[in-house]
């Protein structure tokens, strides 16, 4: 027996018709019925349970109410009437469990006793119907905000047919401490949603309503909560209610593959707390994975000799061409960038236009990309093994998978990165590679991705990858925000580090703001054991620093005590700074943007700095905006 997975049609875009038939192609048992969705749609209640049936689902919760109780007797002889109504609806739905809400009306009942009365009433007509209530504790319910209470309740009402709901939302969100669900007796929790969402200072009300998102997506820790319900006994099935600005009108059937997803994600990690269940999802394990070993650009034959230009003023040089597939590689000691000159390489939405250049394509090298390759399956993620164009390599020993629209993810043999190499023209276009180099590995990668991928790009890093996501960034500055975040994986043999960067909203191509900010710009750092030494060398390959305001510098003055000839050499290549108060200290500068959406960093990082210069982004946003 596995877990049964279910999802609340209101955490999808689009018609009820279009919801069902996402939710079961995406791999769902059930769904929870919003009623929104079914008094606005044509279908009668029988028609929605034949083509439920038809795909496979059940009805696992209807819930037309969050007001049942109240203070004023003909308010509540008038919601009984109401119940027997929707208790009507459900028998034509074939929906046996009906959600009740505690209320958070002024006139919601304000005593335990006589709530109690009020629910027990509701139970016992519910039971005449074969029907049952699951009773949930709302963050925001004016006399039942807590889990703990609504129990309380239920438990003193001690009928069959009323049962608990627990939300994780509503307990997280308050900071409640979820360990008491392992007091509930499972039997008498009915129902369970879960929802994760990001970490906002603001009314709960509206960060439930607009800011929800599915588990691995936001920072609430539902693998421990996950792990008190099965404590509990609950056997009944996991489901999502994500009430989402943005999955509102996202792609339905990306939203719901994304969803199944995160409940794959959740069960194995709850299966990692002691005494789980063997119910739990048990993906294969991730693969070995080492550091990131190539990086390919979509220049387009435009940008290239200006993509060119700016990784010789980083000590690149042209090595080598592809003979037939518009690729020149670039070098610099251990360091390998494919710049991809032909038209047709940036893969785009329809209706998205390719800016260029971009990051196409991030070479990780593994032990066994196979073992990945099984992985992202399990989780529904369609990675494929690709051949390597001109080579008979070995299908498995590259393993890809979409990360955004415009950039893959690799993961690559070793012997696949020494044929990667091979494939060029092993007639080089440049002398050797310059005799010592600076840079010496990619330190981290920031991708600019569009708002609604945002969520689904986080899953799949944190899901497949196992990756460890960071505090989120706002950076305001003269002309907007951009939203950025840090994910890390430690490997074999250091830390992979991406960041995910966007610009919230909608802005539309014809916004007269430069073409940076509508998607926020990636960009690609390079680490260095001495940044003002790799500063000078590039210097003196005609590399113009970024001009940084002074005020800058007077400002780290204040705040940090450099000595002033080193803070003068950083204010002349326009180096950054940051320390981080145990002896980690950050240096890094800046290409001006390539194009419009691209531009590389070259970082020195001391000691224990974990950091990425965050406080330095406005400076250097503005600087390179000048
Ligand atoms: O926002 C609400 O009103 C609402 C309704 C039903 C739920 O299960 C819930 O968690 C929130
Ligand atoms: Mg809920």
């Amino acid at each position: 027996m596995s877990i049964r997975t279910s999802i609340a049609t209101v955490s999808l875009s689009g018609s009820l018709e279009t919801k069902m038939t996402a939710i079961a192609e995406a791999g769902f048992d059930g769904f929870e019925v919003f009623e929104p969705d079914l008094v606005s749609s044509p279908q009668r209640p029988k028609e929605i349970a034949a083509r439920a049936a038809d795909l496979g689902l059940t009805i696992d919760l209807y819930q037309p109410f969050r007001d049942v109780d109240s203070t004023n007797p003909d308010t509540f002889a008038r919601n009984l009437i109401r119940a027997d109504r929707k208790f009507d609806v459900m028998e034509e739905l074939g929906c046996d469990l009906l959600l009740v809400c505690s209320s958070p009306l002024p006139t919601a009942v304000r005593d335990d006793g006589q709530l109690a009365e009020q629910l027990h009433t509701v139970a016992e007509r519910a039971q005449e119907r074969g029907i049952r209530l699951a009773y949930e504790a709302l963050a925001w319910g004016a006399h039942i905000n807590t889990y703990r209470h609504a129990w309380q309740i239920v438990a003193d009402v001690d009928h069959p047919a009323l049962g608990t709901c627990l939300d994780s939302f509503h307990i997280l969100s308050r900071g409640d401490d979820p360990s008491g669900i392992r007091d509930i007796d499972g039997d008498k929790i009915f129902f369970l949603q879960l929802a994760d969402a990001p970490h906002l200072v603001m009314d709960v009300l509206q960060w439930s309503r607009h800011h929800r998102c599915f588990p691995g997506q936001g920072n609430f820790d539902l693998g421990a909560f996950g792990a008190h319900v099965v404590a509990s006994g609950y056997d009944g099935p996991w489901s999502l209610e994500i009430f989402n600005d943005v999955f509102r009108h996202s792609a339905t059937g990306r939203t719901a593959a994304d969803a199944h997803r995160s409940l794959l994600y959740l069960q194995e990690q709850v299966g990692r707390y002691p005494h789980a269940t063997d119910q739990l999802f048990d993906p294969p394990p991730p693969g070995p994975i080492e550091n990131i070993v190539s990086v390919r650009l979509a220049s387009g034959p435009v940008r290239a000799p200006e993509v060119a230009w700016t990784l010789g003023h980083l000590g690149f040089e042209m090595t080598a061409a592809h003979s037939t597939h518009g690729l020149q590689l670039f070098s610099h000691g251990p360091l390998a960038v494919a710049v991809d000159t032909t038209v047709d390489t940036l893969w785009t939405a329809p209706g998205v236009p390719a800016h260029l250049p971009a990051v196409a394509q991030i070479g990780v090298r593994s032990g066994d990309p196979g073992e990945w390759l099984t992985r992202a399956h399990a989780l529904g993620v369609p990675a494929q093994a690709v051949g390597m164009p001109g080579t008979d390599t070995d299908l498995a020993e590259v393993v890809r998978m979409s990360v955004t629209d415009a950039t893959s993810l690799d993961l690559r043999s070793r012997s696949s990165v020494q044929s990667w190499l091979e494939a060029f023209d092993l007639v080089p276009r440049a002398s050797a590679p310059p005799s010592s180099p600076f840079l010496t590995d990619v330190d981290h990668i920031a991708l600019a991705v569009p708002a609604d991928s945002w969520d689904g790009i986080m899953l799949l890093l944190r899901s497949v990858l196992g990756m460890t996501p960071h505090e989120g960034q706002d950076v305001v500055d003269a002309v907007g925000l951009v939203r950025s975040q840090a994910l890390t994986l430690t490997t074999a043999t250091g830390v992979i580090r991406l960041s995910l960067n966007m610009v919230p909203g909608r802005v539309s191509d014809t916004d007269p703001l430069p073409a940076a900010r509508r998607g926020g710009v990636s960009h690609v750092a390079f680490g260095t054991h001495d940044a003002i030494a790799a500063a000078e060398s590039m210097v003196a390959r005609g590399f113009l620093p970024l001009q940084i305001s002074p005020n800058y510098y007077d400002d780290l003055a204040a705040r940090f005590d450099v000595p002033g000839d080193v803070l003068a050499t950083l204010q002349r290549l326009g180096i950054l700074y940051d320390a981080n108060g145990s002896g980690g200290e950050f240096f890094h500068f800046f290409t001006p943007t390539v194009g419009d959406d691209l531009f590389f960093e070259v970082v020195q990082r001391v000691g224990d700095y974990a950091g990425y210069g965050e406080t330095n982004s406005a400076v250097r946003l503005a600087a390179q905006l000048r």
